[in-house]
C-alpha cells in the first residue's frame, strides 16, 4: 500500500502550518487569500468532483474528492472551527 494519509493526519497538519506558517506552504497562501477565496476553492473542486463522478472514473473522482476534503479543512481552519464542532452535526 502507498503512503496514504488520513482525513485526521491531514487535519493534524494543516492546523500545524497555520499554527508555524512555514516558507513556501500552499496551505499558508490559502489562508491568506481568506474565506472568500477557499468557499470559491470549495465549491471549484465540489464541481470538478461531481463532473468527475459522471465523466471521468473512480480514480479522477477519488483525487477530485480528496482536494475537496482538503479545501473543506482549510475553510475550517479559516473559520476557526475544529473537528469537534463539525462531528457534532454528523
Ligand atoms: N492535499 C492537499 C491538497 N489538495 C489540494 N490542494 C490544493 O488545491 C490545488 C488543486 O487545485 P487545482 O487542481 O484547481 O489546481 P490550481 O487551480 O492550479 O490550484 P492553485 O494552486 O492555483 O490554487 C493545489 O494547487 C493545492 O493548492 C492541496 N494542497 C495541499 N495538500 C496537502 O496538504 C499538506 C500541506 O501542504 P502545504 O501547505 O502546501 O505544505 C500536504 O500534505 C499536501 O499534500
Amino acid at each position: 500500500m502507498p503512503d496514504v494519509k488520513t482525513f485526521d493526519e491531514l487535519w493534524t497538519e494543516l492546523s500545524e502550518k497555520a499554527r508555524t506558517r512555514p516558507e513556501g506552504s500552499g496551505t499558508v497562501r490559502h489562508l491568506d487569500a481568506g474565506v472568500h477565496a477557499i468557499g470559491k476553492k470549495l465549491v471549484e473542486e465540489a464541481a470538478e468532483s461531481w463532473m468527475a463522478a459522471e465523466h471521468e472514473g473512480k480514480e479522477r473522482t477519488a483525487e477530485e474528492i480528496s482536494q475537496l476534503l482538503y479545501h473543506a479543512q482549510c475553510l475550517m481552519l479559516a473559520s476557526g472551527i475544529g473537528l469537534a464542532d463539525v462531528y457534532e452535526h454528523l
